[in-house]
């Protein structure tokens, strides 16, 4: 296979999903995309909007993405974990895009508590397992503390080794 062409995008409100998302893209080389939401997010008004958002699992309206999922291998896709769901940007942007998916990986960064019920929601919103998945809590992701995100893209690396080592049987 020539070389697997992947795609990291996410969803930040506050800068940590982003910091995760640059990190994973630089090492794996990969395009990077960030969605981009219609509603306004800054604030106690934003995040009551937020939290509202995802109690109800409420899609909102984002820009059209730029970048097609079609044209790559694997979508590595990063959202905020809001009240235990994924973002509602990030559900947006799977419900949009669900039909055209190739391989999928996920992450999230959280404050402590839900990333398990997000990352199950996403895997639900993708209509697809995803290869691999990654939670890192804010204060790790600020602190430097990558080690799960090590393991996380060494996981795909293999991922995408394996997969190109069996693509003549396809
Ligand atoms: C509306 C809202 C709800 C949140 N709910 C949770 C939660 O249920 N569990 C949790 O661990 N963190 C929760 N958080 C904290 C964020 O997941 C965490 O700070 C995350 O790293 C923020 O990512 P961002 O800076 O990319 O927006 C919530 C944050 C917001 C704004």
């Amino acid at each position: 296979m020539s070389e697997a062409k992947v795609l990291v995008v996410y969803f930040s409100r506050t800068g940590t999903t982003r910091l995760l998302a640059s990190a994973i893209a630089k090492m794996l080389a990969a395009d990077l995309e960030e969605i981009c939401d219609r509603s306004n997010r800054e604030g106690p008004g934003g995040y009551l909007r937020s939290l509202v958002d995802a109690i109800r699992k409420r899609p909102t309206e984002i820009v059209p993405a730029g970048l097609s999922v079609s044209a790559y291998d694997l979508v590595v896709i990063g959202s905020p974990v809001w009240a235990g769901s994924v973002s509602a940007p990030v559900r947006s942007y799977l419900i949009e895009n669900r039909a055209r998916l190739p391989q999928v990986a996920f992450f999230c960064s959280c404050g402590g508590h839900g990333a398990a019920a997000a990352l199950r929601e996403m895997s639900v919103l993708a209509g697809k397992p995803a290869v691999a998945e990654c939670r890192i809590t804010a204060a790790a992701a600020h602190q430097g503390v990558h080690a799960e995100l090590a393991d996380f893209v060494g996981a795909l690396k293999r991922h995408l080794a394996w997969s190109s080592e069996f693509e003549w049987m396809c």
